[in-house]
């Protein structure tokens, strides 16, 4: 893999080590629903720690739009963070003014701040690489080294990703050097039949990666908010779904190219739909070409795939020798569409062979779920960042680690 590891950057005793972690976990009224981010961030925090650097982690939240937004704070993070590393974590209310300089100067050996949100700074997901490279050397103010360990985020090109590591000595940590190990055996032979199964609500974000995967693999299966463009596409009505009108076309060419190659592209046949987007709404299961004619009419809403599509999806998956899976298969946040998610998950277990489920919210549905870690192959805490490393893609935050 020849990325760049922590014993590259020789003896951090002493020394200001900037983290880049990917602590973005799901929050419900403040408290985290799921820390498996924040678990998966210790192994590399622990060892800087032990080795007596002055450890200060940076992180995203959330997508808030470049300006400070207490719904995104990153403080309950710290305080868990705290909980988990058995010691106190100094939380900075800014991320690059005076709060974070008199965080990261008030640090002694083996200590750990937590700088606030960095989305919270137009410069981190800027456009304009000068902006990014300005953001990144304010940061690059508070370290001597930079390690390089949310693997969620390598897929982006944004300021604490890239250009901080090229401001400093940089390296990646455990986390991921051990999502990549995983990872590799799906790109290097997987056994067959693979499946990929792909859900959630990042639709336009997820679905460019179709068309690199669908040559890769043997079946497609699609779920969650990502099916009412197929079925769009396919000239049937969705109501008021989840909807990118300007992918349809893109969509179409999926369907074509997957034709020619021989890969099943699997939609739901049915779906559930709800009247509104709540946990009381009243709701039904209709076939997946039928959406709009239930009560609610147009402003009906597919949150889930229904029983029939589990048990086709759950029957493939069954038979299949590596499952990759990604994004929930409908709102799981919400009980009554729960339900695919939880068959889906179900059958993952069930793989004989490699079963791999990647992101935030598809890790924090399993475990809310009541599934635990061990009954699948690997949990990746990233879900573009895996999508995009099985698409073969050449990864911007890997590269500048010196990925060939
Ligand atoms: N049919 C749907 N309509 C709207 N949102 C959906 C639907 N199905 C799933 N979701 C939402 O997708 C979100 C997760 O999507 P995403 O971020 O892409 O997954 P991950 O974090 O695992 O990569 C969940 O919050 C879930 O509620
Ligand atoms: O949650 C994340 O990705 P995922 O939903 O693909 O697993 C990462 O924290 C990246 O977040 P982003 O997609 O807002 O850049």
């Amino acid at each position: 893999m020849s990325l760049r590891t922590l014993e590259s950057l020789g003896s951090l005793a002493g020394k200001n080590v900037i983290v880049r972690c990917d602590l973005n976990v799901p929050l419900k009224d403040g408290s985290i629903t799921d820390d498996g981010r924040v678990r998966a961030s210790l192994p590399t925090l622990n060892t800087l720690i032990n080795e007596g650097a002055r450890v200060v982690i940076v992180s995203h939240l959330g997508r808030p739009d470049g300006t400070p937004d207490a719904k995104y704070s990153l403080a309950p993070v710290a305080q868990r963070l705290s909980e988990l590393l058995g010691k106190p974590v100094t939380f900075a209310h800014d991320t690059v003014g005076g709060a974070a300089r008199d965080a990261v100067e008030g640090l002694e050996d083996g200590d750990v701040a937590l700088l606030e949100n960095l989305r919270f700074n137009a410069g981190e997901t800027s456009k304009d690489e000068a902006e990014r490279t300005e953001f990144a050397a304010k940061l690059a103010a508070f370290g001597d080294a930079f390690v390089s360990d949310g693997f969620g985020v390598v897929h982006r090109k944004q300021a604490s990703v890239y250009e901080l590591a090229k401001a400093l000595p940089s390296a990646a940590g455990a986390l991921i050097t051990t999502e990549l190990d995983v990872l590799d055996r799906l790109t290097e032979s997987p056994e067959r039949p693979y499946t990929v199964v792909l859900g959630g609500s990042k639709v336009s974000d997820k679905l460019g990666v179709i068309g690199h995967l669908l040559p890769r693999v043997n079946s497609l299966l699609i779920g969650g908010g990502m099916v009412f463009t197929f079925l769009a596409a396919l000239g049937y009505k969705v109501g008021s779904s989840l909807l990118e009108t300007d992918q349809i076309e893109t969509v179409k060419g999926y369907l074509g190219q997957a034709e020619e190659l021989g890969v099943s592209i699997v939609l739901p046949s049915d779906i559930v739909v709800a009247a509104a987007f709540g946990a009381d709404a009243e709701h039904l299961v209709r076939p997946a070409t039928e959406i709009e004619e239930t009560p609610f009419g147009a402003s009906g809403l597919g949150l889930d795939i229904g029983p029939e599509s589990s048990a086709r999806f759950a029957e493939i998956i069954a038979a299949s020798r590596t499952v990759f899976w990604n994004g929930p298969m409908g709102v799981f946040e919400l009980a009554p569409f729960a339900a695919g998610t939880k068959a889906i998950a179900q059958a993952l277990t069930e793989v004989d062979g490699l079963s791999v489920v990647g992101g935030g919210d598809s890790a924090a549905a399993v475990r809310a779920l009541h599934f635990t870690d061990d009954q699948f192959g690997h949990i990746s805490t990233g879900g573009g960042a895996s999508l995009e490393f099985l698409e073969g893609k050449r990864l911007p935050g890997l590269e500048v680690l010196g990925w060939q």
